[in-house]
């Protein structure tokens, strides 16, 4: 048993807690194939729950400014993630497309796919998330526009409830000259929608 504390709760208090569930679940905690689990459970909430112990300002504190005069739209699009819903605790797995203009500063690349593990590693509700991402490169950047698109497919409405599969839902946040301007919107749209680079 490790005391690792999390939120003020132990991670001895998070495994009695599984083992109350699957017990209200109607099986029995005590026999061999669970008596792991709850550890495991709780190993994998640190995984799925990681966003918390993130600074996503912190990831886009570096920035460059010298990058030859380039001034048209950055996108990065196609980041996967893996989300919950905060409403039933099931997952939410889908993509995110994210661009910008710069105004002078940008940002490596790889940042802006940490700023979505960042907030999508927590319980969200999609909206939530989408406007987190827009936000945070927003204030990081003080670009001229951001756009984030997210898709997401929500488990608690395959797997349970109202069972519909194949259903995404999409959200997006626009700002600046991407909420502003009906072209630079189009063009983001548009080089998210076109075939892949491999
Ligand atoms: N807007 C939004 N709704 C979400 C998201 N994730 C889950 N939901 C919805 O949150 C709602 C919660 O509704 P409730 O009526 O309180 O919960 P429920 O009785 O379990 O609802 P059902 O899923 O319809 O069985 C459901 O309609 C979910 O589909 C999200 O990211 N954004
Ligand atoms: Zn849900």
């Amino acid at each position: 048993m490790t005391d690792d504390i999390r939120n003020n709760i132990s991670r001895q208090q998070a495994e009695a807690a599984v083992r109350t569930l699957l017990q209200w679940a109607g099986d029995d905690p005590t026999r061999e194939g669970l008596l792991d689990t709850p550890r495991r459970v709780a190993r994998a909430y640190e995984e799925w729950f990681g966003g918390y112990t993130l600074d996503a300002d912190a990831y886009m504190a570096r920035t460059f400014e010298e990058v030859g005069g380039y001034d048209e739209m950055v996108v990065l699009r196609d980041i996967e993630y893996e989300s919950h819903c905060e409403h039933h605790m099931a997952p939410i797995i889908g993509k995110v497309h994210v661009g910008y203009l710069p105004a002078g500063k940008v940002v490596g690349i790889s940042k802006l796919a940490r700023v979505v593990e960042a907030y999508a590693k927590r319980f969200q509700v999609q909206e939530k998330m989408t406007a987190q991402i827009a936000d945070c490169i927003q204030r990081a950047l003080q670009p001229r526009g951001v756009g984030v698109v997210v898709v997401g497919a929500h488990e608690c409405m395959t797997t349970r409830g109202v069972h519909k599969r194949g259903v995404s839902m999409v959200t997006s946040k626009m700002l600046g000259s991407f909420r502003e301007d009906a072209r630079t919107r189009s063009e983001f749209l548009k080089l998210i929608e076109m075939p892949g680079g491999r």
